[in-house]
């Protein structure tokens, strides 16, 4: 495998490193780890492989570079050749000659409610929509990005992979789908594509993508963040007993950034790790902390201009929470105490893939410093260690301002996340950082997340129905703000729910201020105030007639916060509600909700917790 897991290669300035592939010395190499070996034009005729990602959250980009290296690394039999791969973002893909192409490796994501990502809308749409493009030369593969907990799991990669066959392309592999990053099925797919490759007959030809076409542009986003100041932090929730929510009102100053967003949208932060848990972690593996380390591949802009510390790399690159099974593998391997290596293979046994459930349950009730804990007496090199960790990502917020009121301020709704595991109080990095570290007037690096599927009408005469239970109250304090100060004349009905009136009814003052002006028709569902217990479907319920006349009146309907149970749960509620009140059977309430999903005024915001 010569891509094994996220994290696996290591990149940084130094133009040449010795990357070593565990375990199988022959593939040792000298290759290219600068963050911006991804941007080539080959000046040389070669043999071109095309590597495109769309992608919303970053994965599809690092399993792409990864690929990306994996097939530069490739020797062509005998002649010791190699290949040209050129790294793509799905957003350039007007910059791509279908005609000059012979092979495309797609590593693309399903985001939404079974959508695109925002950046491959376009190439999506293109695909789906053109007629007469020529595809019969092109060789490709798609490896589809989704997570089956979404009704639509990995709907963008399967309609592109059927599309593609309708065009007449062949199949260098079938695709495959992948469930939540399971990097077994990652893996599985590239070396299928890597033993095939050499195969294939490809033209040499001279390379004709220019670099101006096909990197991004120069504003800030999701690899180059803007570093805003964090101007306001409220809490929103009272505490009482550590039973009761904490969440917080953040605000951030996009002054001078300019980035522009839309209410609907989201605002991504890069967080830091707590430092105790980083100490914790460093010593688990008897390090000090300042050993000189290479930044990973996935290190944002600016980039160190060089090797960092350890701290400094696990407080801002490495993911502490989740563990790679390849850490297990890597630990059992190195580890010098025999019951240490028994315990490691009694949990490799069934393999590194998510079929395996005593690994996989043991990875999803352990952070990296109790894996570290238990196999303590495995030292791997450091390097390699950190090539098994997976890289921290961003974390996204509904932003809870309009910029109509103030185009250079983006709000959040954080709820922060406090448990324990093993006896140990943890807790969650992102909402933690906001809360316990960051401080206000000190910065983080920020950017804006489109949500071109989570929108206002453009008619301010439609009244809209907004349902979003605990921060799922977050686009609807946007939206609200955005009515009232652009004076819509529709309604706004908005269903919050919460536990307790007097402890988590998050922006009380102000939701209640609108209610009593007018501007706003406000329903509240306190679950646990009373002995039965009410829910924001239990509402929409009881308002059932003035629910279905507002949606055969033209009004939007919108749902933000929990997809597993909320969104099912309300969307459940509108079907009963339909049947009851519409005289509709049940084949007729779907068909009513699906023509408003079609026609946009059914819209989710919902995330799987
Ligand atoms: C808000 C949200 C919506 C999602 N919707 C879907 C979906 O409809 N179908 C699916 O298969 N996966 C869905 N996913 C899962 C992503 O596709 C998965 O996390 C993937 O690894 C992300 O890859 P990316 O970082 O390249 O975008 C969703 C994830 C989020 C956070």
């Amino acid at each position: 495998t010569l891509l094994t897991t996220s994290g696996s290669s290591y990149g940084g300035n130094s133009l040449e490193a010795f990357i070593s592939h565990e375990g199988d010395p022959e593939t040792d190499q000298l290759i290219d780890t600068s963050a911006d070996r991804y941007l080539v034009n080959y000046t040389d005729p070669g043999k071109q492989v095309l590597v495109m990602f769309g992608t919303e959250y970053g994965c599809s980009e690092e399993v792409a570079k990864k690929l990306f290296d994996s097939v530069a690394s490739l020797r062509l039999d005998g002649s010791g050749a190699r290949l040209q791969p050129r790294l793509v973002n799905a957003q350039q893909h007007s910059a791509v000659d279908w005609s000059q192409e012979c092979v495309l490796l797609l590593v693309i994501s399903t985001s939404g409610d079974g959508v695109p990502p925002t950046d491959a809308r376009d190439f999506y749409d293109w695909m789906l929509g053109t007629q007469d493009v020529e595809m019969s030369h092109l060789h490709y593969s798609v490896l589809a990005l989704g997570d089956s907990n979404y009704p639509h799991f990995c709907r963008t990669g399967r309609s592109l992979d059927k599309r593609l066959t309708d065009l007449r392309a062949t199949q260098l592999v079938p695709r495959s789908d992948v469930d939540q990053e399971d990097w077994s099925v990652i893996d599985s797919w590239v070396d299928a594509v890597l033993d095939v490759l050499p195969a294939v007959a490809i033209e040499t030809k001279l390379d004709y993508l220019s670099l101006d076409a096909v990197s991004c542009d120069q504003a800030y986003n999701r690899t180059r963040p803007f570093m805003a100041t964090m101007m306001v932090k409220r809490n929103l929730t009272v505490q009482e007993t550590e039973e009761d929510k904490e969440t917080i009102h953040c605000e951030f100053d996009l002054t001078g950034s300019g980035l522009t967003f839309t209410a609907g949208d989201a605002l991504g932060i890069y967080p830091q790790n707590n430092p105790a848990e980083v100490r914790a972690v460093l010593k688990a593996l008897q390090a000090s902390g300042t050993e000189m380390v290479v930044p990973p591949t996935w290190v944002y802009q600016p980039q160190p201009a060089g090797k960092i510390c350890l701290e400094e790399a696990l407080i801002k690159y490495y993911d502490l929470k989740h563990v790679n099974p390849e850490l297990v593998k890597l630990l059992t391997k190195h580890t010098s105490d025999k019951r240490e290596r028994i315990e490691g293979e009694r949990l490799l046994k069934d393999g590194l893939s998510k079929s395996n459930i005593v690994l996989w349950s043991y990875l999803q009730s352990n952070e990296v410093v109790d894996v570290l804990k238990k196999f303590h007496r495995a030292h791997p090199p450091l390097h390699l260690l950190l090539s098994k960790l997976k890289g921290l990502q961003p974390r996204y917020y509904s932003i809870a301002s309009s910029p109509v009121l103030d185009p250079e301020k983006a709000s959040i709704t954080a709820a922060v996340l406090r448990y324990s595991l093993h006896g140990i109080p943890r807790a969650g990095v992102t909402t933690t950082y906001l809360q316990d570290r960051l401080q206000v007037n000190h910065s983080c690096p920020v950017f804006i997340s489109q949500n071109p599927d989570f929108r206002l009408p453009s008619n301010n005469n439609l009244s809209i129905i907004m349902i979003g239970p605990g921060t799922g109250i977050a686009p609807f304090m946007a939206f609200i703000q955005e009515r009232v100060a652009t004076s819509a004349s529709g309604d706004n009905l908005l269903y919050f729910g919460c536990q307790h009136r007097n402890k988590d009814f998050l922006y009380k003052n102000e939701l209640e201020t609108w209610a009593k002006n007018g501007s706003l028709r406000l329903r509240v569902a306190f679950s646990r105030d009373q002995d039965k217990k009410v829910y924001v479907q239990d509402l929409l319920r009881k308002d059932a007639k003035e629910i279905l006349r507002h949606l055969q009146n033209g009004a939007h309907i919108y749902v933000c916060g929990d997809a597993r149970h909320m969104a099912h749960d309300v969307h459940q509620a509108l079907t009963d509600i339909c049947q009851e009140q519409g005289d509709m059977d049940s084949e007729q309430a779907r068909t009513f909700l699906l023509e408003l999903e079609h026609a946009n005024r059914y819209q989710k915001d919902v995330w799987v917790t």
